[in-house]
């Protein structure tokens, strides 16, 4: 039996339908539209591929994007600065810094500098402590979109057993946060965890967010499980996950491919989060 596959670019295409007719209508009130401001450092390939990903999303759904191109040699000074003065623009409701920085930057202490409500990466200890307490106010993109992805999809999350490998502040840990919500019961696993397979074939969803190509196998998944895939890995000049597509495809009940999962959907809450941000700046 195989899995269905999860079409991350259709869930992503319908949330940024909802996005697009929202932000019409917040230009027709408010008279602007809502503004991202992204802020890349430095020259890395995968980045500006993102970064012109979410710009081009931005433009498809009438949101205001500026892109902010600095050089490797920015010192921390110098990004702080710009972050101040974009946390000052009225016109930039949206504030993301894209990872990694450079080594010679701080990158939590550029995350802090960015004004909570303007934080669409969800990033800044006060919306961090906001999801922990239960108030889901701007939420980490890939995440949300997950949670988004299951919920698009009618898979059940209340009463499942769900497990995560990888505790990431990006996305295994607000991941956990979000499922617990939704009266799942989180396991977090990562690289101390022991007997990493058997704890994984206890989720009814597995997501794995490790950062390893192809680490999961058939051996580690629950048959009938939801296999969600947050990996992204250039292995030659193939995109693969951190899942093991062709081994799990046969034991899974649901799995998101590599690329067109999950990726596609960071960007669709991406635009979400800046619509909320804008919202919460001008009501
Ligand atoms: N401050 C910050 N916020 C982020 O949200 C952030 C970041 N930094 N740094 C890097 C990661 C990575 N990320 C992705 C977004 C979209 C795809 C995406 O659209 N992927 C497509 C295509 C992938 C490709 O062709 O390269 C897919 O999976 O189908 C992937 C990865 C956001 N990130």
């Amino acid at each position: 039996m195989a899995a269905e596959v999860l079409d991350g670019k259709i869930t992503a295409a319908k949330l940024t339908e909802e996005v697009k007719k929202e932000v019409a209508e917040f230009r027709e009130r408010f008279g602007i539209g809502p503004g991202l401001t992204v802020v890349i450092v430095g020259e890395d390939p995968a980045s500006k591929v993102y970064v012109s990903r979410k710009h081009k999303a931005c433009i498809d759904t009438g949101i205001n994007s500026e892109v902010i191109r600095l050089p490797e040699t920015t010192s921390q000074e110098e990004l702080l600065a710009t972050i101040d003065r974009l946390n000052g623009d009225q016109a930039v409701h949206g504030i993301l810094v894209q990872l990694p920085l450079p080594k010679h930057i701080d990158a939590e202490k550029v995350l802090e500098h960015i004004r909570p409500d303007k934080d669409v990466d969800g990033f800044h200890p006060v919306n961090v402590g906001n999801l922990c307490v239960g108030r889901e106010n701007l939420v980490p993109c890939t995440p949300y979109g997950i949670v988004k992805m299951l919920e698009m999809n009618e898979i059940a999350i209340e009463g499942k057993r769900a497990v995560i490998i990888g505790r990431s502040n990006i996305v295994g840990k607000p991941m956990s946060m979000l499922l617990l919500a939704r009266n799942a019961t989180v396991t977090v696993c990562h690289s101390r965890t022991k007997d990493l397979a058997a704890v994984c074939r206890e989720g009814d969803i597995l997501v794995a967010a490790i950062g390893k190509p192809q680490f999961v196998t058939k051996d580690m998944v629950k048959p009938g499980a939801t296999v969600i895939d947050v990996g992204i890995n250039r292995v030659g000049d193939r995109l693969v996950g951190d899942v093991n597509f062709a081994d799990v495809a046969g034991t899974a009940g649901h799995i998101t491919p590599v690329p067109g999962g999950v990726g596609p959907l960071t960007i669709a809450m991406l635009l979400h989060n800046t619509l909320k941000a804008a919202a919460l700046q001008c009501k």
